[in-house]
């Protein structure tokens, strides 16, 4: 996969699946051919639905009255070799390089063949650079994954690999790579962590080590292969007593296109687990043969009730916290991570209760779905890139769209024909008001005939309004000019409604032309003074645009707000203009009056209390009306700010970063330092790191100490892991857990 491949990849959406369950006959050994003197196998197996590889298996046993088959990913016969189980798993292990957790583990009753083929014999961690034909699981996908890491090296990606290897032995974990011996050491805690949206479990304490080549892990396992518990038992003489788990960490660093970096991490679990075991009464056992036994049967049991509770659609429950075992197993199961079991059978009749029990827990297991997806770090240069990407695609848009001198024709077309509109509202409005006047003129006249000064009887109102006579000149003249407006008002009328239709065709037409509007910002992420994007604005422009939003908003600096010419009822009445889309109008944005060019007119108030009024303002006594803002913009802007800021303090919103004082931390530093061993004695260390970047203390927890690089890895309480020369640090100790 490329650099560029990669790139596309990322914010991929989770791939959903089920935990995949191959099934490993081993061949039937001599305690159960004496055993079985005189009857066959019961186990077979065969290819079902045209597979080319076998996924059925069959258990028939007329003595124990049993016929069933199961139907699994895959099924592999006595003869199969180490290398073909292998090749059945690479690509996942290979994934694992990709971004993708996986979890592979073997389950089976007590000498079925878990560690064999997991592991391998014990020959095979023996020196060497070639792995020998009987490698089991582990092995191979340790070679694999640093194989698959060097390929990807080949395109300039980087890579980190860290080890770890513990047991669970009586429902404790021990690490298995300490120099104490297991049963000297302390039981490490399983804690929780919340990163994102997900649940991560970790082992507090566990040493990792740094390792750069397969050979590296093989050494660690040999060290690991000493200090884990097993025991001779009636069915195995090499028994496994506990669950061992090898957890490989791996980063991949690679470059993007538009020089990015992505970092993929992923973790692979490989578990060999301790196998079921009947309890046999007529057996005498130790006290502590007991207590491992009701230990493992206890676990396994406790694996069996989480994968039946998944399995349950009913249930909300999953007993995850019953077992270390299934705590540590929780991300595997039913998490992000690519899950597959191995269950191993025994072909034997003396084995056939065993085999039908594990072959009904590998079928649960495989209805439990999983949510797969890569996990990656998306750093500051990622989203720069994908902010670039999209700027490209809207300059492309704006390229496709019709020529700039077109637009430009279509737009002063707009505006002409809104000047156009404006004027014959006037002129109407003045109609109207000379209309009404003419209307109400014969009532004003019509006084009570005593009056000294109307030596003339004038006409009714009735009179007047009646249509005009030939006898009475004065009146046919009146209710001619009355005709007159009121033709010519209906003409203003018919001009209005032609120039407002062809407006909002030709605004439909530039909408059309500028094509989908971009996301526009909701009205109140747009500065009222500079109508920028709030967010887009430097900390000094932020300044100034609170500054002169305050100026405007203060009442006694406001400049008079001129008042809005009085429209009578009629004119109100007219239909109002409307914008085919308030927000994608050019028009609108065009007549935007910046306050760097004229601070006078608040852009709080509409766009009319900014523009000259079309005919002299009427004096009034009304109290000009300010507008008021549907929130304070300051305030807005001001919490707007504070949120930044604090985003700015910290990479994680919820962490709760603690400052501390200058002078404490100074003299605490030297004492601080004084308590780190720089080994690792230091792992389960609570410790709190300073960033000067955040200018903030972070608390962690010491997971891991890398000697050749004399690193540290720190596990913040927020979730992330950090490898940190702590020498070069202000760290303040505050103890361990256990403390
Ligand atoms: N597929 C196989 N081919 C050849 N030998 C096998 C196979 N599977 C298991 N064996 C042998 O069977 C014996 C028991 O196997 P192993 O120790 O792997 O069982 P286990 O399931 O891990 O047992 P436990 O749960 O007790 O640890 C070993 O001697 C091993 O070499």
């Amino acid at each position: 996969m490329t650099g560029d491949d990669r790139d596309e990849d990322v914010g991929a959406v989770a791939q959903q699946e089920c935990v995949r369950v191959i099934v490993r006959v081993r061949p039937t050994n001599e305690r159960e051919l004496k055993a079985q003197a005189e009857t066959s196998d019961v186990v077979s197996i065969a290819a079902k639905h045209g597979s080319d590889v076998p996924n059925h298996v069959h258990v028939g046993s007329a003595s124990w009255d049993v016929d069933v088959g199961y139907t699994y990913d895959a099924v592999f016969g006595a003869a199969t070799t180490q290398e073909e189980i292998y090749g059945y798993l690479e690509s996942s292990v290979e994934q694992v390089v990709q971004g993708f957790n996986c979890t592979i583990f073997a389950y089976g009753q007590t000498g079925t063949g878990k560690t064999h083929t997991m592991m391998g014999p014990d020959a095979v961690l023996r020196d060497g650079d070639t792995l020998p034909v009987d490698s089991g699981i582990i092995p191979r996908a340790v070679s694999g994954l640093f194989r698959e890491l060097r390929a990807v090296s080949t395109s300039g990606a980087g890579a980190v690999v860290h080890c770890s290897y513990m047991q669970i032995y009586n429902n404790q974990v021990f690490d298995l790579l300490q120099t104490t011996r297991a049963q000297d050491q302390k039981p490490l805690q399983v804690r929780e962590m919340i990163k994102g949206n997900a649940k991560h479990i970790y082992v507090s304490g566990i040493s990792e080590f740094r390792v750069a080549s397969a050979q590296d892990v093989l050494e660690l396992l040999k060290v690991g292969a000493q200090n884990r518990t097993i025991r001779a038992t009636e069915c195995n003489e090499k028994s496994s007593r506990s669950h061992a788990l090898l957890q490989v960490n791996i980063e991949v660093e690679s470059r993007g296109t538009e020089s990015t970096t992505i970092i993929r991490r992923a973790k692979l679990n490989l578990v060999d687990l301790a196998g079921s075991e009947k309890w046999d009464t007529d057996i005498a056992m130790s006290n502590d043969r007991t207590r491992e036994l009701r230990n493992i049967n206890a676990s396994l049991s406790a694996l069996g009730n989480v994968i039946a509770a998944l399995t349950d659609k009913k249930r909300s429950h999953i007993p995850y916290r019953d077992s270390k075992l299934t705590r540590l197993l929780q991300d595997s199961l039913g998490g992000n991570t690519r899950t597959i079991v191995i269950a191993t059978i025994s072909p034997s009749e003396a084995a056939i209760e065993e085999t039908l029990s594990t072959l009904q827990f590998a079928e649960r297991a495989k209805q439990i779905s999983l949510n797969i997806q890569v996990n990656e770090v998306v750093d500051d240069a990622v989203l720069l890139a994908r902010a670039q990407k999209e700027i490209r695609r809207l300059q492309q848009l704006l390229q496709a769209s019709p020529d700039k001198e077109q637009l430009a024709t279509l737009e002063s077309r707009v505006t002409s024909l809104e000047e156009e509109l404006r004027q014959v509202k006037a002129e109407n409005l003045q109609l109207k008001r000379r209309i009404k006047a003419k209307r109400e003129e014969p009532r004003a006249t019509a006084q009570p005939a005593s009056s000294p000064s109307n030596q003339v009887a004038e006409p009714s109102v009735a009179q007047a309004m009646a249509p005009p006579t030939p006898t009475n000149n004065a009146t046919v003249d009146d209710a001619n000019e009355l005709q007159t407006y009121d033709l010519q008002e209906q003409y203003q009328l018919s001009q209005l409604h032609r120039l407002q239709s062809e407006r909002r065709q030709l605004e439909a037409q530039l909408e059309a032309m500028h094509g989908p509007q971009p996301n526009l910002p909701e009205d109140d992420d747009v500065c009222p003074m500079c109508r920028r994007v709030i967010d887009h604005h430097t900390d000094e422009e932020l300044d100034r645009c609170i500054e002169l939003e305050a100026q405007a908003m203060a009442p006694a600096q406001s400049p008079p707000e001129l008042p809005r010419p009085k429209t009578s009822g009629a004119a109100s009445a007219l239909p109002a203009l409307r914008r085919p889309s308030s927000k994608a109008s050019l028009t609108q944005r065009k007549d935007v009056v910046s306050p760097y060019l004229d601070t006078s007119c608040s852009i709080l108030g509409s766009r009319d209390s900014c523009k000259p009024p079309s005919t002299p303002p009427t004096p009034t006594n009304a109290r000009p009306v300010k507008p008021k803002p549907k929130h304070s913009i300051v305030k807005q802007m001001k919490a707007r700010q504070k949120a930044k800021d604090r985003l700015a303090a910290s990479p994680y919103v919820e962490v709760s970063a603690i400052k501390k004082p200058e002078a404490s931390v100074e003299s605490n530093q030297s004492k601080a330092k004084g308590v780190l061993c720089n080994d690792v004695r230091d792992i389960g260390l609570n410790l709190t790191v300073y960033s000067y970047r955040y200018d903030s203390w972070y608390p962690c927890t010491v997971v891991g100490y890398d000697s050749k690089r004399k690193m540290h890895c720190c596990h913040y309480d927020y979730g992330d892991k950090q490898w940190l020369v702590l020498a070069d640090k202000k760290i303040d100790v505050l103890g361990r857990a256990s403390d």
